[in-house]
């Protein structure tokens, strides 16, 4: 099996990608923004080297069913071809797998069900990711649809990473535990990262910086996620563009009490208006970056609160796997920003880790080293495609 599409649905935008799995090549990428607002807009790219290049539209999308129909229409307009390009397979992103899910999925009714239930625990991401599929399975009714947890790859993390220190019966009753997300990528970076390195991923124990709005942070021994950052939600860990990541539990309730804020309004509080917006009033990290270069002290705390957190998990995985042989920044922040990478490993000379400054500097989208030839821990910039590692595992979940 050659072409799968992927769907990476959320709840006011989806984007996918049309692959050939064979070749590792995009043939096609593109999102609708913002359905469901009246002001819904598309982009579409055709890089299958037969057609038109970019399009950018404003679109009637009231909701996913709809959106996928402003796919479906660029395909046709702008190419590539889904006839001749036919997908074999939709593959999709599902954040929420709890305990049931371990492995690529084909999407059943039950399936379905599943993931619904699991929406408990994912308010967030779960009931977009049900839409998308819902939506794709009526664009695509005869293909296979595979959901691939972001969940997954964490399954192997020990009891001790997973387990919260609260009552155990409570615990076990409502599914109370530790998770981790941004699997699929810490999956793909760290065969990516073995790869880069010709080492056997067998051998390597890894330290993986996923930094994009949503960030975490993952322990990987020989492969395997041993620690990771997020828990029950992806709000727990990192500072993120929105999101808090960790703070003392006791302010939930401190706010309720005292500030008179709704359980919904604290939910959206940490998750929509924390992190580094809340810090800045900006989520985008370009825009911090751009402020604090202007003297913006706001920006410039946001970004050291930022680095700071980012140096105590590298300290604490450091801890845990007992040995470090490459700490690897990705996705939009971290394959981006070298000040965020300068800022984040500030000081931990002493511990083997040493930048050096022109290679942190370069700008490059391939795999690459940034640390000095002294370094005892390689620092390593890898670019993450989680839409690829998808693809690649709803291929070989439907035997292609
Ligand atoms: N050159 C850059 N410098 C700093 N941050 C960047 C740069 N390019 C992109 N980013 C940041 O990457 C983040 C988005 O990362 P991405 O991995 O695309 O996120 P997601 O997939 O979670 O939407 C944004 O905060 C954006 O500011
Ligand atoms: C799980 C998660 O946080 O995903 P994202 O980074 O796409 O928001
Ligand atoms: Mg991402």
């Amino acid at each position: 099996m050659r072409v799968v599409l992927v769907v990476n649905s959320g709840s006011s935008s989806f984007k996918y990608q049309l692959i050939d799995v064979e070749s590792s090549t995009t043939l096609a990428s593109g999102l609708v923004e913002r359905i469901g607002s009246g002001d819904a807009a598309a982009r579409h790219s055709n890089s299958s080297g037969d057609g038109d290049g970019r399009w950018d539209s404003d679109v009637s999308a009231p909701d996913h069913f709809a959106a996928f129909d402003v796919m479906v229409a660029a395909f046709a307009e702008h190419g590539p071809s889904l006839a001749e390009f036919a997908p074999a397979a939709v593959g999709h992103r599902v954040v929420q797998g709890g305990a049931r899910f371990f492995e690529p999925t084909i999407v059943t009714p039950l399936v379905k069900i599943n993931i619904d239930e699991l929406s408990a625990l994912a308010p967030l991401h779960n009931p977009a990711n049900l839409a998308g599929i819902e939506a794709a399975q009526r664009a695509f009714p005869d293909v296979p649809h595979v959901a691939v947890f972001d969940t997954a790859f964490h399954q192997t993390m020990p009891p001790a990473a997973y387990t919260y220190a609260i009552d155990k019966k409570l615990a076990a009753k409502h599914r109370i535990r530790r998770y981790g997300f941004h699997g699929t990528s810490h999956r793909f970076v760290s065969h990516a990262t073995a790869e880069f390195l010709g080492k056997p991923l067998e051998d390597l124990r890894l330290i993986i910086l996923h930094l994009g709005n949503g960030a975490s942070a993952c322990a990987v021994s020989g492969g395997r996620s041993v620690d990771t950052s997020m828990g029950l939600t992806p709000l727990e860990g990192l500072v993120m563009g929105t999101r808090s990541g960790d703070l003392d539990p006791a302010v939930l309730v401190y706010l309720q009490r005292r500030a008179g804020l709704s359980v919904d309004a604290v939910d959206a509080f940490l998750n929509s208006q924390s992190g580094v917006l809340g810090l800045s009033g900006h989520a985008d990290m370009r825009d911090v970056e751009q402020a604090s270069a202007a003297g913006d002290p706001d920006a410039t705390l946001a970004l050291e609160v930022y680095a700071h957190r980012l140096r105590g998990y590298i300290g604490a995985y450091a801890a845990q796997l007992g040995r470090v042989d490459a700490i690897v920044f990705t996705a939009g922040v971290g394959e981006n920003s070298s000040l965020v990478r300068e800022w984040a490993l500030a000081g931990l000379e002493r511990f083997g880790v040493e930048l050096d400054p022109s290679l942190n500097a370069v700008r490059a989208s391939v795999a690459r080293r940034v640390s000095s030839d002294a370094s005892k821990v390689e620092v390593l910039v890898v670019p993450t495609n989680e839409e690829l590692e998808i693809a690649r595992e709803t291929a070989a979940a439907v035997g292609g």
